[in-house]
């Protein structure tokens, strides 16, 4: 068994983005800026935000935190979206996910300009990456993709199966490893939590990646994976006993593995990075570098 390091992946790839953003400061320019919306007090998202914030000064980034009530309307929202966009000192913007109930989050998303998108979920953004043009890409799929490429396993010609299809995660790492470039090249199947336990066994068993996005813990079990799977496990499930743990029953999958993500240190670490990679990929289109 061979631990996919999150932590280690990441560190490499953000030390890569602060050479290459002191290069450009070097050279006379400012600084890649991301803005984060964070409304409500969501205790894992302000831990995310704290996390996007202290990344983006290891990567030499400028960034800024909008702190809005729990009780903000979709219209005053859009309204502050609509500043963002106009801002030409902001290179990318996200706005924390999940948005209270009396907010429409796509209709959120749909606002943001797509050259400020760096999470990558506006339609502009996921079409072309579906596409296989260049675009940003849904930070957690394109995360998975980066460490699968840092640890060389080979994912052209086998057979991936995702559990999980939210438009964050399941269905992007779906397309994109079923795209003939980059690391892509599978052949995915996209299952869910409605698909019948008959049909998912059938398909996780003879799995030679399994990508877990479904937030329950012990989800993933050893009779449902061959030997030598790789195990991809996105969740990311507080217990009652502040542990924090995946959609895998890691202590006894792990063994029958050839490589797995550890939670925490997997996935979640690489998601970080590489929204870091979409801002300096922002920063960089606007001052016509790339
Ligand atoms: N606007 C967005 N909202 C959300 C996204 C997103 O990509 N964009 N994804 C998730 C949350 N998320 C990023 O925002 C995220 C999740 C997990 C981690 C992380 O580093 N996890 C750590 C453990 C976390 C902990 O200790 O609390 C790990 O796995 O090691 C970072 C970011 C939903 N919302």
């Amino acid at each position: 068994m061979n631990l996919l390091d999150g932590k280690r992946c990441a560190d490499s790839l953000i030390a890569d983005i602060a050479k290459q953003v002191s290069r450009h400061v070097d050279a006379g320019l400012r600084k890649p800026h991301m803005t984060v919306v964070l409304v409500g007090h969501h205790a894992p998202s302000e831990s995310y935000v704290k996390s996007k914030v202290t990344t983006c000064t290891l990567s030499g980034f400028e960034s800024n935190l909008i702190r809005l009530p729990e009780t903000v309307t979709e219209k005053e929202l859009l309204w502050l979206i609509q500043q963002i966009n106009a801002d030409a000192s902001t290179d990318g913007v996200i706005v924390q996910l999940p948005l209270p109930k009396q907010i429409n989050a796509q209709r959120v998303i749909n606002a943001i300009a797509p050259e400020k998108d760096i999470d990558g979920f506006h339609p502009a953004n996921f079409g072309r990456m579906a596409l296989g043009q260049k675009a940003f890409r849904p930070a957690t799929a394109y995360g998975i993709c980066k460490l699968l490429q840092f640890y060389q396993v080979p994912v052209a010609g086998k057979h991936c199966v995702v559990i999980g299809r939210s438009n964050i995660v399941g269905k992007p790492i779906s397309i994109m490893l079923s795209n003939d470039f980059d690391i892509g090249n599978a052949t995915v199947t996209l299952t869910h939590i409605e698909t019948p336990r008959e049909l998912l066994l059938e398909e996780t068993r003879r799995a030679d990646i399994v990508i877990v996005a479904v937030g329950i813990p012990g989800f993933v079990t050893p009779d449902m994976v061959k030997d030598g799977v790789t195990l991809i496990d996105v969740g990311i499930n507080r217990l009652e006993n502040g542990k924090i743990v995946g959609d895998v029953d890691f202590p006894a999958v792990a063994p029958k593995c050839e490589w797995i993500t550890p939670v925490p240190g997997g996935v979640g670490r690489m998601t970080v990075a590489a929204l870091m990679i979409n801002t300096l990929m922002a920063y960089q289109n606007n001052f016509e570098l790339a």
